[in-house]
């Protein structure tokens, strides 16, 4: 019996939650960010355990302010009762019709003691809420038909004996309370369950919700130490030598490679990932060792050997929860995890709540890595496996140009492009032979490619991040985020066995040395995230909330051990319930669509997803003739950086596609026509890329002016003073893409939106 249909037998809501209680969920999906995966991630338990503190460890509860949660809740529009026509209303018969006025009077009489607002307060009302409800309260007595005949009388005997001494008043003004109330809680239905919303949102023991990994007594090995030191080759070795495994990664690509690994030494291994699954046995059975994206992880099956790579994600704002889920749920014999010495201290804290050890094996790096006295400087000192690294497209469209003008062919790799380009660039870049030694790129090369790099040069110190409110903000590079892009350079057993890394300024050189000598910041909490059911759950108590106001909500009442978790920020998850608010759709269907892993940040993207969801709630199958008909196929080579940027956006539209394509197989039908064409595109885009210059020509970069560039390239007054002291002319200073070109992008993207879509409307 699923959960829903529990909920839909139940009508009680203390019921509700006993069955969610007592049922072992079946797996839900769960919201990832841009090109990342869904996952599957149950809630409660049928091992309920008391939220014991445990002794001598400071812990915390996340206290919300009362007032702000009393904002989220939206109150229930509450219509003026008509008459039927069907009779007489009694209570006007009995004593007549009311004088608007006086019933006026007497409700303001009664909202101005304070008694009431106190006894308002006992049963949940505060003062905003108090007034709200009273506002709404006043305007049906007023604008009624017809009222309750009791409600009636008594309103007519408050107004008859407004003149008389207290003693001959047969009621008092304070008699109203019982009605109001009731109408309150008409207006804010949580009232009526709000220790049942608590209990459900209750995240302080998230070690509980994993009743198949608590049988175990899992042996946890942490395999610590900086960048290429052998962490994940040695958590490998155990995974590949198990009669069973699973690898969680954080990269498609990653999982991949892996895939590859242990299908090429004879163990059969399965890919799992949002948007694919590769099964090797060919009766469609699962194999003994899977490959998967952290998010797909299953925590029900059972595994000798579980590897969690790149543990220090865990703090991520967006992402951490599925590393959570991961260390805290999968069900194996022996659990490795990979990554920075940073996160021992919190895994530790974590795994006193299941009872486990931590065993560290710590690692060296494996080739050296020097800072070096100098920086660049100038393009004209680029050497062959120089690796620049910014942090803005435009940065890295006007770094290659800048270096490809001096004679040099560049390889791009940034976080946009699809994984087979990035691949096929990291390729050329590391064939010696391909005559493509320069390689520009942002950060997307810390994790999962293999790349000959002897030197990172960083363009710059600061970078754009999203904060937990899901902010944007610009920061100056992290010791780790330093470690990790730098620690690319003078990869083991490649060309380059020794690595170095330098700035592009002079300037930033001391604060690199700075960022790089310290040591990394220790990981305080792990990120944590409402489930579905939970979600659902509350749906079922708040019927008329929309998904975001019941998230919001969720959020504001619920309760963590802020000493060891945070909540992830949702608000691509928000978002996307925001633009498909009105499209009708079952909850559980509306869910799942919007943890879909698109970016708010991609409108092209967005009012596609729209139009998906319109047309699944019409019933129409989305086939590959209607999408692709939405995408501008067939796709040609782009001519410009608008039209590259376009057909990145169109393949996560694949993506998208793909990752729907699993939940609901039905209404989504042709998954392997959109898979070839999808790799169709990855070869088209990855020939744009191939011709980067030659795009960005196209843009007339000559007149470009250095004042952009001040605005595209730099976020610190201080490096920007710097540059233009210490630069030689037209060297630091590389032109920035034309606003122009950014215009021509934007009013593609306009035009190829539907037309009155919520998007639109946004703007
Ligand atoms: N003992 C070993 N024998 C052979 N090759 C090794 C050994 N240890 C590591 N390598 C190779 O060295 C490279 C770096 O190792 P690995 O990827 O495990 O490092 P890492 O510490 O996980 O790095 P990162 O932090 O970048 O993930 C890989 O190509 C790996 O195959
Ligand atoms: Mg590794």
């Amino acid at each position: 019996m699923s959960i829903w249909s529990s909920i839909n037998r139940c009508c009680c809501h203390g019921q509700a939650v006993r069955i969610a209680q007592n049922v072992h969920l079946s797996a839900v999906y769960r919201i990832a960010p841009h090109r990342t995966h869904s996952t599957l991630l149950p809630t409660w338990t049928n091992h309920p355990r008391p939220h014991t503190m445990s002794v001598g460890i400071r812990r915390r509860w996340k206290s919300t302010n009362p007032e702000l949660i009393s904002s989220l809740f939206v109150p229930v529009q509450i219509e003026p009762a008509t008459n039927s026509g069907q009779g007489e209303d009694i209570g006007e018969e009995f004593t007549g019709k009311l004088n608007r006025d006086e019933v006026l009077k007497a409700m303001n009489a009664f909202y101005r003691r304070p008694e009431m607002k106190r006894l308002a307060e006992e049963h949940g009302l505060d003062s905003r809420l108090f007034h709200q409800a009273f506002i709404s309260f006043r305007k049906y007595c007023v604008k009624s038909q017809t009222l309750p005949v009791e409600l009636h009388i008594l309103l007519s005997d408050l107004i008859q004996s407004q003149n008389l001494s207290p003693s001959a008043q047969t009621n008092h003004i304070d008699d109203l309370f019982p009605y109001f109330l009731q109408h309150a809680k008409k207006c804010y239905p949580h009232l009526e369950c709000m220790d049942d919303l608590r209990q459900i949102s209750d995240l302080r023991s998230p070690a509980n919700w994993y009743p198949e990994a608590r049988q175990k007594q899992r042996k946890v090995i942490f395999h610590a130490g900086p960048t290429n030191s052998g962490k994940t080759f040695g958590a490998m070795e155990h995974y590949l030598k198990a009669k069973s495994g699973i690898y969680c990664g954080p990269l498609k690509l990653l999982a991949n490679e892996v895939f590859h690994k242990a299908n090429d030494r004879g163990v059969p291994c399965d890919l799992i990932t949002g948007e694919e699954r590769r099964l090797m046995n060919p009766d469609g059975g699962s194999s003994s060792h899977i490959a998967c994206t952290v998010e797909m992880a299953s925590t029900q099956v059972a595994y000798e050997v579980g590897v969690i790579d790149e543990i220090q994600m865990i703090r991520d704002t967006a992402r951490g929860w599925a590393w959570t889920r991961t260390v805290l749920g999968l069900c194996v014999d022996e659990l490795h995890l990979c990554g920075e010495a940073a996160a021992i201290d919190l895994i530790k804290e974590m795994l006193l709540d299941t009872g486990e050890d931590l065993e560290v094996k710590t690692y060296k790096r494996l080739t050296s890595l020097t800072i070096s006295d100098r920086a660049l400087q100038s393009f004209d000192n680029i050497q062959d496996g120089d690796c620049v690294v910014a942090f803005s497209k435009n940065d890295i469209f006007s770094i290659t140009r800048a270096i490809e003008q001096r004679g040099r062919s560049c390889a791009v790799i940034y976080g946009a492009l699809p994984p087979g380009t990035k691949v096929l660039q990291a390729k050329n870049f590391n064939d010696p032979e391909h005559g493509t030694n320069v390689l520009v790129a942002t950060d997307a090369i810390g994790m999962g490619l293999n790349l000959n790099i002897k030197r990172v040069i960083f363009y710059s110190l600061v970078k754009p991040t999203v904060n937990e409110k899901g902010e944007k903000d610009m920061e100056q590079l992290s010791t780790s985020q330093a470690l990790q892009i730098g620690g690319r350079a003078g990869r083991y057993r490649t060309q380059y066995a020794e690595g170095e890394v330098t700035t592009f300024r002079p300037e930033d050189l001391a604060t690199l040395q700075e960022i790089m000598a310290k040591p990394i910041e220790p990981i305080e909490t792990a990120g944590l995230h409402p489930t579905a059911e939970q979600i659902e759950l509350f749906a079922y108590h708040l019927p008329k909330a929309t998904l975001s106001n019941l998230i919001d909500i969720f959020v504001g009442i619920c309760q963590v051990d802020d000493s060891v978790y945070f909540m992830c920020n949702i608000e691509d998850f928000k978002f996307l319930a925001d633009t498909i608010q009105h499209v009708p759709l079952p909850l559980k269907t509306r869910y799942t669509f919007c943890c879909a892993p698109i970016s708010r940040k991609q409108p092209f993207v967005c009012s596609i997803f729209l139009k998906f969801a319109r047309q699944f709630s019409r019933g129409e199958a989305l086939t590959f003739d209607w999408v692709t008909s939405q995408l501008g196929y067939p796709f040609a080579i782009p001519d410009t950086i608008a039209e590259l940027q376009h057909l990145e956006n169109v393949f996560d539209v694949f993506d998208l596609y793909l990752w729907l394509s699993y939940r609901f197989q039905d209404m989504f039908p042709d998954q392997e026509r959109m898979r070839a064409t999808q790799h169709e595109l990855d070869n088209i885009i990855h020939q744009g890329v191939s011709k980067i210059t030659k795009l960005i020509q196209q843009a007339n970069l000559a007149q470009s002016e250095t004042t952009d560039t001040r605005q595209s390239s730099s976020n610190t007054s201080r490096r920007d003073s710097g540059r233009n002291r210490s630069q030689p002319e037209g060297d630091a200073v590389v032109e920035p893409v034309k606003d122009s070109q950014k215009l021509t992008l934007k009013s593609q993207i306009l035009t190829r939106r539907p037309r009155g879509s919520a998007l639109l409307n946004r703007k």
